[in-house]
């Protein structure tokens, strides 16, 4: 097991370039098939959910071929050899989004539930409400998801809660289906936008992603196609936030500042400078002294639970108190109690967090619980006095290219052992 080893105090300065997007490119590999052709994804990020996703795609028979740095060719076969095999998929949420995408294209799907994960529940009763509507029967047995279908029929579909997940199943399952598909009170989120140009890119009729109310008119064949995943807004926001914890001057490259307006808002309520280019950002923290804030995670254009634990990390040597409403995933607040082996003063109670800023962290031993909980332990590290180790780094490795390399050349100073 890798570890992360930081000595803390150097203020962060210098440009970093930008990834694509992890929650992106995972919708869009598993709706990439459904074209009967080959399709070229471009700006794919080198993490280690990516390179599950493909592993699960390779055992399903599509051919996969890398044709440069993140840049994947995909032809997918006229019939699965196998399915989705159950060690691969436990090990990433993201392949519950097989469902909607196999049923379509290939009238069956069988995939393991997701179950609960470190962040919390993972229910898929609004996958299934969906993929329901539109036709396709679906059963559950020995804790995975058995289904099939004809070809499935465009129906109205009101989604109690906007979910990313089902909204991707559903919009990408809408789009091999007879008619239309209405999809009401869906998600809204940057990655519903990218998969929706990227399965419009091969042929697809989708429209109003981005609003609560997408349309999709149902096609025979999806064909192959090229597109490019838009970057990643937690991966941006996470050096946003690293930037302004340790009171440094970065400039971030290749981003959509758009999709980080919510956060942009509450670090520039936290007094942080935040100056927003065309497709850049720049975080200047060298002369403020910064201001406790409130956050509420919601859907987006809410606060992103994604960048939750970063936050918190920041704002435990924020002075005065600020309080962090998680209200996506029940389990989130996990990563406080590492924060406190640091040095931070943070109280959970239920879905709320009230944190006291303390003058300084000091480094410890730690472990990454999830994901955003690990990029979260970094940041603290990147603020802490004295050496902080971090443990469980397979969690960070999931969603961060090159993490260390691109904090290196930020000054810090970091390494894995
Ligand atoms: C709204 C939201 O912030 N979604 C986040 C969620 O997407 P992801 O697609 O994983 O999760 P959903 O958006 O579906 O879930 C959000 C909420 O809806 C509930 N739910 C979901 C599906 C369902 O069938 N039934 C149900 O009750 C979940 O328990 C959760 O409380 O995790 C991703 C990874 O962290 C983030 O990138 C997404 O931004
Ligand atoms: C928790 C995350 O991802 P996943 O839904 O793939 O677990 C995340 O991206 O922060």
């Amino acid at each position: 097991m890798s570890k992360l080893i930081i000595a803390g105090g150097q203020p962060l300065r210098g440009k970093i370039k930008i990834s694509g997007a992890k929650n992106a490119s995972l919708a869009i590999l598993c709706g990439a098939i459904m074209a009967e052709g080959e399709v070229i994804i471009e700006n794919v990020p080198d993490i280690s959910d990516v390179r599950i996703i493909l592993e699960i795609l390779g055992n399903m028979g599509v051919k996969i071929r890398w044709l440069a740095d993140e840049v994947i060719s995909l032809t997918s076969p006229q019939e699965i050899v196998g399915d989705p095999p159950y060690e691969l998929v436990k090990q990433l949420r993201a392949s519950n989004l097989l469902l909607g995408p196999m049923l379509a294209r290939y009238g069956k799907a069988s995939v393991s539930l997701p179950g609960g994960c470190n962040i919390g529940v993972r229910p898929m009763d609004l996958h299934f409400k969906g993929l329901l509507a539109l036709g396709a029967e679906l059963n559950l047995e020995r804790g995975s998801i058995q289904g099939k279908t004809g070809r499935l029929c465009g129906n109205m579909i009101y989604l109690d809660f906007p979910s990313v997940g089902a909204t991707e199943n559903i919009m990408m399952a809408a789009c091999l289906a007879e008619g239309q598909t209405v999809i009401e009170n869906a998600a809204k989120e940057p990655e519903i936008v990218d998969l929706a140009n990227f399965l419009n890119a091969l042929g697809a009729k989708v429209r109003g992603a981005g609003t609560d109310l997408i349309k999709i008119e149902g096609v025979p064949v999806l064909k192959g196609g090229r597109y490019s995943v838009i970057p990643d807004r937690i991966e941006a926001g996470t050096f946003m936030v690293a930037a302004a914890a340790t009171r440094g001057d970065v400039v971030l490259e290749n981003v959509i500042p758009r999709h980080l307006e919510p956060l942009s808002a509450k670090l520039r309520e936290a007094n942080v400078d935040v100056e927003i280019g065309e497709d850049t950002i720049h975080i200047k923290a060298t002369n403020t002294s910064a201001k406790s804030i409130d956050i509420k995670t919601m859907p987006y254009p809410g606060f992103p639970t994604d960048m939750q634990s970063q936050m918190m990390a920041f704002l435990s040597t924020v002075p005065g108190t600020s309080i962090i409403v998680e209200n996506i995933f029940e389990n989130r607040f996990r990563v406080a109690d590492e924060l406190k082996r640091m040095g931070a003063n943070i109280k959970v109670e239920g879905r709320m967090a009230v944190i006291e800023g303390v003058a300084s962290l000091q480094g410890a031993k730690v472990k990454a619980t999830d994901l955003r909980a690990g990029a979260a332990l970094v940041i603290a590290g990147l603020m802490a006095q004295g050496e902080t180790e971090i443990g469980d780094v397979h969690y960070v490795d999931r969603g961060y290219t090159h993490l260390e390399q691109k904090l290196a050349k930020l000054g810090a100073s970091i390494r894995r052992a």
